[in-house]
């Protein structure tokens, strides 16, 4: 019997919650090689972390890059404002709120909030709940909905499909006072917009845009997948059953950032994880890397580089725009040298 359209959608979202496990996984295998000595977390994250394969060095040295380059941009925008707001879209295993906390960063916190399928936020619910290690950094959490959503004064972890209306997913946060307007607020797509139509991530964009005073965005994603690169990976992906529906919206370096000024922004910046590695990481950092694991091939991790893309934009008052300049200055000093 063929499967009813309802059961091929329920299918295909099972495969974009699983690439959360990818994505943890990638994590798990850096910190063990010794790429993020900050992170205690992840271990507990991942489901029989001790038999995860390591993954290959080009794989450990993108993960590098991208996370260093996010941490950065965040916390830039942790130092633009005594209180901050954080919204993590997508967050699966994500381990930066547990980081921030370690790291003594929640007084400058007003709120950190993560979504995610529920399937998804109850495995990260239960992991909080029964790790110490994580749930040191949530004291006085409380469980909802059955165990998909935990709440607490400074964390909130709720389950939805962001490709329904914000007013509808991430209106609540503002209606329960979760989110203040007046907070300045970044969100986070890191490695998720590419798995919703562009229609419904636009929308989301939109929301921020019109819901808070001062807001950051900042997107991570793979781009320009028309070439061999691409086609390959493409085709990987939907061998298990996975779809971009989002990749095509925004193919170039040029059109990443327009998702943020076509949708109220005033001011917009992408670069690539090819760029930033070559221009951003530090060289003692890159010294200390390279001490981890031998890369024979900088071509090939190049060629792996330049598909994926970091993007970040703000909306803010004319009279603000001087407390954003740091955020926004991450990027702007390699576009000088470009
Ligand atoms: C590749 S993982 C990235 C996880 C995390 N952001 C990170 O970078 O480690 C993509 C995540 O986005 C979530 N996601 C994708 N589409 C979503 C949707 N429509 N609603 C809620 N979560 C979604 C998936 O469930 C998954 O956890």
């Amino acid at each position: 019997m063929e499967p009813t359209a309802s059961a091929k959608a329920m299918d295909k979202d099972a495969a974009i919650r699983s690439t959360d496990s990818d994505a943890a996984q990638a994590r798990l295998s850096a910190v063990n090689k010794g790429y993020f000595p900050d992170d205690i977390f992840i271990q507990h994250l991942v489901q029989r972390a001790r038999f995860v394969p390591p993954r290959p060095p080009l794989i450990n040295i993108g993960t590098f890059v991208r996370s260093t380059a996010i941490d950065a941009l965040v916390n830039a925008w942790i130092h633009l404002s005594p209180q901050v707001q954080i919204v993590s879209l997508g967050a699966g295993s994500d381990t930066r709120y547990f980081r921030l906390a370690n790291a003594g960063k929640l007084p400058s916190i007003a709120h950190y909030v993560e979504l995610d399928f529920p399937e998804n936020t109850s495995r990260k619910a239960a992991a909080i709940f029964r790790n110490d290690v994580l749930g040191r950094h949530v004291l006085d959490r409380t469980i909802h909905q059955g165990g998909m959503e935990l709440r607490s004064k400074h964390y909130t972890l709720l389950p939805v499909d962001l490709r329904g209306p914000p007013s509808s997913t991430l209106g609540p946060l503002l209606a329960s006072g979760t989110l203040q307007r007046s907070i300045p607020t970044l969100f986070i797509s890191e490695c998720v917009f590419v798995y919703m139509p562009s229609s419904a991530s636009n929308a989301i964009v939109r929301w921020f845009a019109e819901s808070f005073d001062i807001v950051g965005g900042l997107v991570y994603e793979m781009f320009g997948l028309t070439d061999s690169f691409g086609t390959v990976m493409r085709s990987n992906l939907m061998s298990r059953n996975v779809d971009l529906p989002g990749v095509d919206a925004y193919p170039t370096l040029s059109s990443q950032s327009t998702r943020f000024t076509h949708e109220q922004f005033s001011h917009a910046t992408s670069l690539t994880l090819k760029t930033i590695r070559q221009k951003y990481i530090s060289p003692s950092e890159l010294d200390r890397i390279a001490t981890l694991e031998m890369l024979d091939e900088i071509e090939e991790l190049e060629l792996v580089l330049e598909h994926y893309v970091i993007s970040w934009g703000v909306k803010v008052a004319p009279d603000s725009q001087a407390e954003c300049a740091a955020f926004l200055a991450w990027g702007l000093k390699f576009e000088e040298s470009e």
